[in-house]
């Protein structure tokens, strides 16, 4: 008889009335066991003993006989140490038994496995093929971004940087990846480094930065934390802003026309400190917002005390380093053993009696701002050649340093010196000369520009009554009186002598015997009145000779209307009266 599988029925340690009752009721074979470990044989019907086979043969059982068996529910169940113990595996699910020598279970097994972890490796191939074209999908998109996209790990090191870098910085992103950041700016690839902020502080950080060839980027940087909230990753964002910057700036010239046209008198222009009401400054000023948003290098010229510093002040305001530092450096008034350590600072230990620490220089407190060398003229020649390989390169190194340092600023160089005279002379050095002059500007003299003197009178008077908490005015002849100096220390001086007049004012409203005594006004007293003459004969001569004083400092019947304070037909009539020779404007 066959051993049918699913009829298996297994018995242990039954009698043989037991199995005789149990054929009564049930056909099918069983399996008799000897302490649930041993197969003793398969009793059919006929009480044979036949072999126990999965196939289900008829066989002789003897191959069964005191075999070790397990019985199990899954094969999946068996472990390495039930193939090792046991000889057969009788597998039991649904009334059905099945019996598999153990060396055929392992195959088995081995083949269930092998087909599981091919179908594992096929559906790992498919994701990984859909992985790979997500992650090209999507650097695609950071490529075709506007914005450059930058990520380091968090130890600085470059990972991805965006196609946009080279609109940017004019270099690939291969200049950057697998480099340190720190690397990056020692090197000056990278200027004020919102990562290197981020990577030191955990925290988001945002700067406006200016690459070396004009363009202003706004660049963000975050920080990215893993599970276990350790910095993972910093990714920044760089967005291009110059049209940005353009705009503002282009902004600031509509805002300063707007304060011009607002002013009492149209023709005023006022920027900050800066103040003018002649065409030839502001010409000059317009010349200084066109070329404050880039970084070309800025050379004004004119006599000491014009205006070179606050003119120079007003082009970094209106530039995009306005937040940054605006580093004033006298050349004059350094000594010149210390002009260099001034300058480049030192490293700790550099000279006796130096600070232990070392010292930053002016040129490293600059960074990302405005350094402006003042009388670039009085720089030594030695020092010279310094602040040319700054020019070109925009690296210095500290005295008693070893190496060089990157900074980004923007130069502006001052003279009241004839600089083309002191090159023929040797005294300045050519190649620095052409390095500076890039945007030249020269600020006339305050007497080139009368009209300049009585706004800057009232001005400096209101600056100087609120300084010393007075009220003092000036009046009208006295201000004609200052409006005809020739002042040879310019605007400083015109500043010092209206300081002077408030200060040592004795009355409220200042007369001409308040003036200071150093002015030229008794020179140019109005009327020599030598007698007694005809009242009305005195004013005309006064007249004659306020309008002759007016022409000849004004040559225009407007401004004389307006210093003189009456309109500009009464100038005209009154000039043909007394047959004066005037062009009319
Ligand atoms: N246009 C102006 N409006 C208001 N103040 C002015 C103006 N020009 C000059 N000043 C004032 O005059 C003084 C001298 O100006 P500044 O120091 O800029 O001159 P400078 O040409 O740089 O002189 P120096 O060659 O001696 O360095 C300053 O106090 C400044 O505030």
């Amino acid at each position: 008889m066959e051993v049918k599988k699913e009829s298996l029925i297994v018995f242990s340690d039954i009698s043989i009335l037991d199995v005789k009752s149990l054929l009564k009721i049930n056909s099918s074979p069983f399996i008799v066991m000897k302490n649930h470990l041993e197969i003793l044989g398969i009793l059919d019907e006929g009480f044979f003993l036949k072999r126990l086979d999965s196939d289900g043969d008829n066989q002789e059982i003897t191959a069964y006989l005191n075999t070790s068996f397990v019985v199990v529910d899954e094969l999946d169940k068996l472990g390495e140490e039930d193939m090792s113990t046991y000889d057969f595996v009788i597998q039991h699910g649904d009334n059905q038994y099945s019996c598999h020598p153990i060396s055929e279970v392992r195959e088995m097994l081995l083949k269930k496995k092998m087909k599981s972890l091919i179908s594992l490796n096929e559906s790992l191939k498919k994701e990984l093929e859909v992985t790979r074209k997500k992650v090209k999908e999507l650097t695609q998109i950071l490529h075709s971004s506007y914005d450059e996209i930058f990520v380091t790990d968090a130890n600085g090191d470059t990972l991805f940087v965006s196609e946009a870098c080279k609109k940017l910085t004019g270099l690939p992103p291969e200049a950057f990846i697998n480099k340190n950041i720190n690397e990056l700016v020692e090197k000056g690839l990278i200027v004020n480094s919102v990562t290197l902020k981020t990577m030191k502080t955990k925290a988001i950080h945002s700067a406006e930065q200016t690459y070396p060839h004009g363009l202003t980027v706004f660049s963000t940087a975050k920080p990215i934390f893993d599970e276990e909230g350790n910095l993972y990753r910093i990714v920044s964002n760089s967005r291009d802003i110059t049209e940005l910057v353009e705009m503002k700036s282009q902004l600031n010239r509509v805002n300063l026309r707007n304060q011009r046209a607002q002013h009492e008198n149209s023709r005023t222009v006022s920027f900050n400190n800066f103040i003018t009401n002649s065409d030839k400054m502001v010409k000059v000023l317009e010349l200084a917002e066109k070329v404050a948003p880039m970084d070309s290098s800025i050379f004004i010229h004119g006599e000491t005390g014009v205006g070179k510093g606050v003119l120079a002040r007003v082009i970094h305001d209106l530039s995009s380093r306005k937040d940054k530092n605006f580093i004033q450096v006298n050349c004059g008034a350094i000594p010149s053993a210390l002009i260099e350590s001034e300058l480049f600072g030192y490293e700790s230990g550099a000279f006796t009696g130096a600070n232990k620490h070392g010292k930053k220089g002016l040129v490293e407190s600059a960074d990302g701002g405005t350094l402006f060398l003042d009388e670039i003229g009085e720089m030594p020649l030695d020092i010279q050649v310094k602040i040319l390989h700054l020019v070109q390169d925009r690296t210095f190194m500290k005295v008693g340093g070893t190496k060089e340092k990157k900074v980004n600023i923007r130069i502006i160089s001052a003279t009241n010196k004839d600089l083309k005279q002191m090159i023929k002379n040797n005294q300045f050095r050519e190649d620095l000369y052409y390095r500076l002059h890039v945007v030249p500007m020269e600020i006339p003299q305050l007497r080139e520009r009368k009209e300049d003197i009585l706004l800057l009178t009232n001005y400096f008077l209101k600056k100087f009554n609120e300084k010393y908490g007075q009220s003092i005015t000036i009046d009208d002849h006295s201000k004609l009186i200052l409006q005809l100096q020739d002042y040879p220390g310019n605007v400083r001086e015109l500043e010092n002598v209206i300081e002077q007049i408030v200060v040592t004012a004795r009355k409220p409203i200042v007369t001409i015997e308040d003036l200071p005594s150093d002015l030229t006004y008794k020179d140019t007293a109005l009327v020599n009145l030598t007698g007694i003459i005809p009242l009305k004969k005195a004013l005309e001569e006064t007249e004659k000779q306020l309008l002759s004083q007016a022409l000849s400092t004004y040559k225009s019947t407007r401004k004389m209307a307006k210093a003189l304070g009456v309109s500009q037909t009464t100038i005209m009539r009154k000039l043909g009266k007394y047959q004066f020779s005037y062009q009319d404007d």
